[in-house]
């Protein structure tokens, strides 16, 4: 089976990040969120993600050459100022690996860990492989005690062949607008391969299911998800599109992260919307994994002009106006809405 050994190793990371993530998110101190240079929170647990994700990933491959493309890097750390936090990732790191129980694990330093962390900093591109890695994506939400998902994937010739979503605080149960906060039990890990389907088991690896997109054809009973964060994508825009031009009946579902991606991959709801504001680029670690987890689904997920995601141009993922996911039925609706209201707001400016 192409890609099984890897996908072995990216689950193993994914879960022992989301272990971290949880032990940092439980005790979350004020002094272990920091902002980075565009004002963004980065906390303990982002750094410590990424060096859980990369030295994993570096340990259980030997012998394939590692690139990883990485959200966080090391530079705030090597100040002065960052040598607490340092020491803090560092215990993180270093109780989490021991926690996973492997045999000839030897206690890492703190060089250790800031060379993990900055082994992300590969540019990804078209040839060869890369690992693209988001550790948590949803710093916002994580923060509030939300939503947020370590989101890894692997890019084989610039095209995404297989995707890890894990997502600790996701329901089990479906979270669309008409069931939300139906169960309890939360902890979700989603993984596809090209080619195989996406999948959903347990964060501690019990219960594994295959999953599918929504099946609906009826705009009107779809519901849609979008960003938590109104900053982060035009609420505007896409209310226009689902309720005024598809006649979506029930509200947004409004969840941090590509979180999102995996209720989707599941059928909690069929449309996901996501426009920027003006002047922001797309990274790629933000949509990667989750693009693979909803397509192998049986998703489509398009810029708001219908080009499929190119994933091999670098971190950045060049899309025009935004981005939509649905299941294959709805898509040419959804894209003639989109165009639509794009049109009018070009329109009206
Ligand atoms: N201004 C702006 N516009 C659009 N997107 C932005 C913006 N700023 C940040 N980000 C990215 O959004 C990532 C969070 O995912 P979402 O936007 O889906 O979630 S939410 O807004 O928090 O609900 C978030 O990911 P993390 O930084 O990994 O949390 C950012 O990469
Ligand atoms: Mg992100
Ligand atoms: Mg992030
Ligand atoms: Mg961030």
């Amino acid at each position: 089976m192409p890609y099984e050994k890897e996908l072995a190793a990216a689950k193993k990371a994914a879960s022992l990040a989301a272990r971290l993530c949880q032990k940092v998110q439980k005790a979350l101190l004020q002094s272990d969120v920091h902002s980075k240079s565009d004002k963004s929170p980065v906390t303990v647990a982002d750094y410590g993600s990424q060096a859980v994700v990369s030295f994993v990933l570096e340990r259980e491959l030997p012998s394939e050459p590692f690139s990883l493309v990485a959200e966080e890097d090391s530079g705030d750390l090597r100040k002065d100022s960052g040598q607490e936090t340092l020491k803090r990732i560092t215990e993180l790191v270093n109780d989490t690996l021991a926690g996973e129980g492997s045999h000839g694990f030897s206690t890492l330093t703190t060089d250790d860990v800031l060379r993990a962390i900055d082994n992300g900093k590969s540019e990804g591109g078209s040839s060869g492989r890369h690992w693209v890695l988001d550790p948590i994506d949803g710093t916002k939400g994580f923060l509030r005690g939300d939503q947020y998902a370590i989101a890894l994937a692997l890019l084989h010739e610039g095209k995404v062949v297989l995707g890890v979503l894990a997502c600790p605080n996701l329901p089990l149960t479906s979270i669309g607008s008409n069931q939300q906060h139906s169960g309890n039990e939360v902890g979700c890990l989603f993984f596809a391969k090209v080619g195989e389907g996406t999948y959903m088991q347990t964060l501690d690896g019990s219960s594994q299911t295959r999953v599918h997109v929504s099946a609906t054809e009826n705009p009107e009973e779809a519901s849609f998800f979008e960003s938590y964060e109104a900053a982060h994508s035009s609420h505007d825009l896409s209310s226009s599109i689902a309720e005024v031009k598809l006649g979506v009946k029930a509200p947004p579902v409004r969840i941090d992260s590509q979180a999102k991606y995996g209720a989707l991959s599941r059928g909690d709801g069929a449309i996901y919307l996501r426009f920027p504001h003006k002047g922001y680029r797309e990274k790629i670690w933000d949509h990667a994994a989750g693009c693979i987890v909803v397509t192998e689904a049986g998703g489509v997920a398009m810029d708001a002009a219908g080009n499929p995601l190119d994933f091999s141009k670098g971190k950045f993922l060049d899309v025009a106006s935004g981005i939509i996911v649905t299941n294959q039925k709805l898509m040419p609706l959804l894209l003639r809405a989109v165009k639509e209201s794009l049109d009018e707001r070009a329109s009206s400016l």
